[in-house]
């Protein structure tokens, strides 16, 4: 039997901590699914699949287990099956007795020789039954860990960062033969992980944290496409999305843009409904995504319908074999968000930049106040723009920009990182300090205001995944 658990404003306080590791955290997984907890070390996935476990005491909230309060219940009684990083097989024991060992206690005088043999068929791991295991590889080990968690034929799986101490090859393996698994015995499942690729390519859901607050629950694509914020946006998707700081124009006479500093996106008229909505922060800084898929390296001659031209300095090209990412600077400020990297080294060693505090949006109601949880100190700003071979501001009309196709400036700028990264195929030939024209694909655009939610595309538009 599988089954529902509702978490309703679970909160946990460690003792002498002065803040929650888990704070008001609502969550309903439905009987079968998969759902992924993701966020940075230290968020408090651990501790939310502890208190599901009940290895952990809930200091405020309820835990619901199909509908009835099970806070109080003991581990033992909640019929949940957990998998751990660290394997955590008895040494002594072979893979059988491993794997039958919490059966002897399941079932009663019953021999749960068939069950293990049902298991290793499953798993796949007949062959090392016998085996101590010092005599497995880490993912032989981890096997047998997940077969003692299925051979109780549990209600619900529990999986802490199963696969982190393996090697990315095995990895990848596990986790499509864990997805099989799960969804092959329908058994509702919660993983922790820190890793936003295995999270994205095994949820139903996923649900990210961070600082214990959860800050958005969606099926994977909707994570990636739709970030209710900046966080989000920046956990999800590999490379990063670029983050640049940058504020709006919308003079009264018409016309609409994007400053970055040096440059400009001009947004094409008629403007869309999601950009109309961008007149309201005229003048107020906001946050600019551009996910890689979003600008291409490309003549301006080459521009489809929605693509604006602005240009780039070619920093550093990182070859991957399959694509290189380039990283360029278009002389913008770049948005940091504090968990996810040290700021970066700031051009020619200039300041690194100054944490602004996010203001509080005020008390305008429940769902402002929990928004606010969400995106409290979400990004940091870089002061300057980065200085040197910058290219010029262009003197563009909406829709239209500047064309400069690899150009060499007399002296090359200083700066160690670019701005931007966008991802080309692999044999383009470009040398630091080329000037290449980039177009933007304002369908891909995503801004953010200057605490760190998404207002474009607008929050309550429907989803749009093509
Ligand atoms: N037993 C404990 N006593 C005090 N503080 C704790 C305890 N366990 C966890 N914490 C703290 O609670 C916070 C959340 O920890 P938790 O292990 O849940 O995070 P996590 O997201 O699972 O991190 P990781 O991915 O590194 O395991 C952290 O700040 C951690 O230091």
């Amino acid at each position: 039997m599988t089954r529902a658990i509702s978490l309703h404003e679970v909160s946990k306080y460690y003792p002498k901590q002065p803040s929650p590791a888990v704070d008001r955290f609502s969550l309903d997984i439905a009987p079968g699914e998969f759902l992924v907890l993701l966020g940075p070390s230290g968020c408090g996935k651990s501790t939310v699949l502890r208190m599901i476990a009940g290895l952990e005491d809930i200091t405020t909230g309820e835990l619901l287990l199909d509908g009835e309060y099970s806070n109080d219940l003991a581990p033992g009684d909640r019929r949940m099956a957990m998998v751990f990083q660290n394997f955590a097989l008895y040494p002594s024991m072979t893979s059988r007795e491993n794997i039958g060992f919490p059966l002897r206690f399941e079932m009663p005088g019953e021999e749960p020789g068939p069950r293990v043999d049902e298991t290793a068929r499953i798993l796949g791991i007949e062959e090392i039954l016998d085996r101590y295991p010092g005599q497995l590889s880490g993912g032989e080990r981890q096997r047998v860990a997940m077969g003692r968690a299925i051979s109780r034929h549990p209600s619900v799986f529990l999986m802490d960062e199963p696969l982190s101490n393996l090697d990315a090859k095995l990895r990848s393996h596990l986790r499509a033969e864990i997805a099989r698994l799960t969804h092959g015995m329908g058994v509702t499942t919660v993983y922790v992980t820190h890793d936003q690729a295995e999270a994205m390519s095994l949820g139903d859901r996923v649900a990210i944290m961070r600082s214990g607050v959860l800050q958005q629950v969606s099926p994977p694509r909707a994570a990636y496409h739709l970030p209710e914020n900046v966080f989000v946006a920046a956990f999800v998707g590999t490379p990063r999305i670029n983050l640049l700081q940058a504020t709006v124009i919308a003079p009264l006479g018409g016309g609409m843009w994007i400053d970055f500093g040096r440059q400009r996106l001009g947004l094409p008229e008629p403007l869309s409904l999601d950009h109309q909505m961008l007149r309201i922060q005229q003048g107020r800084p906001i946050i600019v995504g551009l996910r890689s898929e979003a600008v291409r390296i490309a003549q301006p001659s080459q521009a489809h319908a929605g693509e604006v031209v602005i240009s780039g300095i070619v920093e550093h090209v990182e070859y991957q074999g399959h694509e290189s990412l380039v990283h360029l600077n278009t002389g913008s400020r770049p948005a940091i968000v504090p968990e996810l990297e040290a700021p970066r080294p700031a051009a020619n060693g200039g300041r690194a930049g100054s944490r602004r505090a996010a203001g509080s949006p005020g008390g305008i109601g429940r769902l402002a106040h929990k928004a606010a949880r969400r995106i409290q100190s979400t990004v940091l700003e870089r002061d300057a723009p980065a200085s040197g071979g910058l290219p010029p501001r262009p003197d563009h009309a909406p829709g239209r920009g500047p064309v400069s196709v690899m150009d060499r400036p007399a002296s090359p700028p200083e700066t160690q990182t670019g701005d931007l990264v966008v991802r080309t195929g692999p044999d383009i030939r470009l040398s630091r300090g080329d000037r290449v024209p980039l177009l933007v694909d304002l369908a891909h655009l995503y801004v953010f205001d200057r605490e760190g939610r998404r207002i474009c595309p607008a929050p309550d538009e429907q989803p749009r995944l093509d």
